[in-house]
């Protein structure tokens, strides 16, 4: 098995006597999306600035590793390997958008030949041709984001660290980022993005870890975050209300709506749970009209992971 992209054991980040970070774990596969979420101020933009070399993380932090290279001891291979943007972008507003690009070139060493070849196709991928000769501060906001993301990817980085690449865009703008990041993703760049909006870690990542009081509350797919919570459901629609009435009294725990001959079940959603359902309305002859499932969306695995509401201990598929 290949190493993974991002590996933090123990990873912990105080200022002064703050605790930040306080002993996160965490393990990026290659060609994958992670997400970071959390409520402001949990450590997000900390995590990303440690993992890439910004600040150092604290001396009784475990092993960190980036791209095969240790964080510690050789933060140069890291740095070589990883593309940072977000929140502190590096986009002169100053310099024209392909200046821009041409000063990232020269930074990387590129020939000036090749810095134009680079330059010159990242813009056309960016849709940013026909603004290359103005200056980037006469930029939107979303193309501000995709000149930064540009700019990082001149160094061909395999690792990239988004901190709320979204933030602030308008719909549109957000959904061509999504489409920009899934894109990276298939060329196998490994991208650890931080944001506040649940629908984009629901639409983005592979795994999604929630950070809360400095530490991970919860990671996993969304699904598996979903079913963490109580409030999923089953709901069984009838016409028949014969078929009704055996049901509501074939199944447990059921709340009945008379009305509209609906049954509602708690259920974690899962195949097991399913099966059992309808084993019970097969052997008692019933069939419904409508079978649907309601799990938890993820504003209510965030609320209940960081509003301090109990839940249950994560079960072990989810937690590897
Ligand atoms: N240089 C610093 N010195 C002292 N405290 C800091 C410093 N940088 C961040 N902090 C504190 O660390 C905590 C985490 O900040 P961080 O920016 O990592 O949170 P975040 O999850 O990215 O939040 P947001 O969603 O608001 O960007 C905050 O309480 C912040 O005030």
């Amino acid at each position: 098995m290949t190493d993974p992209a991002i590996a933090a054991n123990g990873l912990r980040k105080s200022y002064g006597d703050k605790t930040v970070l306080d002993g996160v774990d965490l393990a990026v596969p290659e060609g994958t999306i992670f997400s970071l979420l959390g409520p402001n101020g949990a450590g997000k933009t900390t995590a990303v600035k440690v993992l890439s070399t910004l600040i150092s993380p604290d001396p009784a932090s475990g092993r960190i590793r980036v791209g095969g290279h240790d964080l510690t001891t050789a933060p140069q291979a890291v740095r070589a390997a990883i593309g940072v943007t977000g929140q502190f972008s590096a986009v002169d507003g100053l310099i024209t958008g392909e200046e821009n690009m041409l000063l990232m070139a020269d930074l990387h060493h590129l020939s000036r030949l090749e810095g134009r070849q680079v330059t010159a196709e990242l813009l056309e991928r960016f849709d940013l041709t026909e603004a290359a000769k103005k200056p980037a501060s006469t930029y939107s906001g979303g193309m501000k984001r995709r000149l930064d993301i540009a700019m990082t990817l001149v160094g061909n980085p395999r690792i990239i660290f988004l901190d709320e690449p979204t933030t602030g865009l308008d719909p549109r703008s957000r959904h061509t980022m999504w489409q920009i990041i899934r894109e990276l993703v298939s060329d196998g760049v490994t991208v650890f993005l931080t944001t506040q909006y649940l629908e984009e870690a629901d639409e983005l990542a592979d795994r999604i870890a929630v950070l809360n009081d400095g530490k991970i509350a919860a990671q996993g797919t969304a699904e598996e975050l979903k079913r963490l919570i109580p409030g999923g459901h089953v709901r069984l629609r009838f016409t028949d209300p014969a078929a009704y009435q055996s049901a509501a009294s074939a199944l447990r725990e059921v709340t009945c709506d008379d009305e509209s001959l609906t049954l509602q079940l708690p259920s974690d959603g899962s195949q097991r749970e399913l099966r059992s359902i309808l084993d019970r309305l097969d052997s008692n002859g019933i069939e419904a009209d409508e079978l649907t499932v309601h799990t938890p969306d993820l504003d209510d695995v965030f609320f209940a992971l960081t509003g301090g509401t109990a839940i249950p201990t994560q079960p072990k598929e989810a937690a590897r």
